[in-house]
């Protein structure tokens, strides 16, 4: 059959050509890394690997970096790497303690040329990519949502491959819809999210584990329950109403909840999230037996983080107006989150419960607040 093993020769030398754009079998491509989007001969192949020695710190660029979260997690690595070597970034403009505090730059996820400007201008060699727009502004801007969290992402796969980046991509409890499995949700079952920040985030997942079978990519991704955090405040998600829980009880005695009081979520205390991200990224990689896990602390009702609030402020007020884009989002999420992987692969534990989680909130916003009327 000459015209068959001429196939197999024509199909053998592709294979062994770095971007040659075929579809060929996750596995004989593993950990070969060359980038989806640029490279088009040989030659360019070594510029792609940046090295990287283990004893080295890594170079952090945190992407939308001001947020709920990413305030937070530079100061974390900054005291584990040093304060030069994590830069966050964001299209807004920093408050001015954030910009005193350590390297920031303006990065606007969807300028690809701008993004790679910054990998390799600052030798970066991490990237945790924390733009986005959450669950209820993303219904409220589907396009922006679509091009921030989708198109971004691609910009960040694109450059994380193309320069042998390790990148982290945070995933939520968002990513499940009501047709998955809700109490407990397990790591793999039906994912169908009827948000676009619940389908860009499935997407992300999905993207990222085709890029490390496809071209050797680092990625890494933790599903985070709602994040609860006392000094940042939530960027417009579904579980806002647990910080906003504590800031309204400190100042006014009075909060009006925008989720029904039986509405049960999966939760976590910000130090937990942030820890859980380094842990990850400093796992060893043969730890890791998958790319995406879940990750959990809590699970608690409206009703039920009242009543621990109350413990501490009697005098607390709770009444309810039911936001129903809120509600519906919420009725479609997991009740409580399956991590059992993560505790199993790389030894995740979380430190904080509902009553810690509740006291170290009160005691962060009161005194926050006692040095507000003081000065
Ligand atoms: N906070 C949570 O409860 C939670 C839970 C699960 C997952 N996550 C994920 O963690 C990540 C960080 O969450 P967060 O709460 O800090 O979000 P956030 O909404 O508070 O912050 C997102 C940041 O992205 C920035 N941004 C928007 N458009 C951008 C663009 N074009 N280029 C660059 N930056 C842009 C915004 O300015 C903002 O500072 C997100 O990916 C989110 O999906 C958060
Ligand atoms: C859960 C998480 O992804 C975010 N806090 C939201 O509610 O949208």
């Amino acid at each position: 059959m000459p015209v068959v093993r001429a196939l197999t020769k024509v199909a053998k030398k592709a294979l062994l050509t770095p971007g040659c754009g075929c579809q060929v079998s996750a596995v004989a491509v593993r950990h070969v890394s060359f980038s989806p989007r640029q490279v088009t001969n040989a030659s360019d192949a070594s510029f792609h690997s940046v090295s990287f020695s283990e004893t080295d710190h890594p170079k952090v660029l945190i992407t939308g970096g001001l947020g709920q979260l990413g305030v937070g997690l530079a100061k974390l690595l900054r005291k584990r790497f040093g304060k030069n070597n994590v830069i966050l970034s964001d299209i807004r403009k920093p408050p001015t303690h954030v910009f005193h505090s350590g390297p920031f730059i303006y990065s606007d996820i969807l300028d690809y040329k701008n993004l790679r400007e910054i990998v390799v201008n600052n030798r970066i060699t991490w990237v945790v990519h924390y733009s986005a727009l959450l669950s209820a502004v993303g219904e409220a801007n589907v396009a922006l949502a679509r091009a921030v969290n989708i198109t971004g992402l691609h910009n960040i796969l694109d450059i994380a491959a193309e320069h042998g980046l390790r990148l982290f991509v945070p995933s939520t409890i968002g990513a499940f819809g009501p047709t998955s499995p809700r109490n407990p949700t397990p790591d793999l079952c039906v994912q169908r999210p009827r948000t676009i920040y619940g389908v860009s985030k499935v997407h992300a997942e999905l993207m990222g584990e085709y890029y490390h079978h496809r071209y050797g990519l680092d990625f890494r991704c933790l599903r985070y329950p709602g994040i609860i955090s006392a000094d940042s405040q939530p960027g417009g998600g579904t579980t806002d109403y647990a910080v906003q829980i504590f800031h309204d009880a400190v100042k006014t005695g009075k909060f009006e909840c925008n989720l029904k009081p039986d509405t049960r979520l999966p939760m976590m205390y910000i130090d937990d999230c942030l820890r859980a991200t380094l842990e990850v990224m400093e796992a060893p990689a043969e730890t890791l037996s998958m790319r995406t896990y879940n990750i959990n602390a809590m699970s608690f009702t409206p009703d039920e983080l009242a009543q621990e609030v109350q413990k501490q402020l009697p005098d607390l007020q709770i009444t309810y107006k039911i936001d129903p884009v809120r509600q519906a989002i919420a009725d479609s999420w997991p009740m409580n989150f399956d991590d059992s992987n993560a505790r199993n692969d790389w030894r995740w534990k979380h430190d904080y419960d509902l009553p810690e989680l509740v006291q170290t909130m009160l005691n962060f916003i009161g005194s926050e607040s006692q040095v507000a009327q003081v000065s």
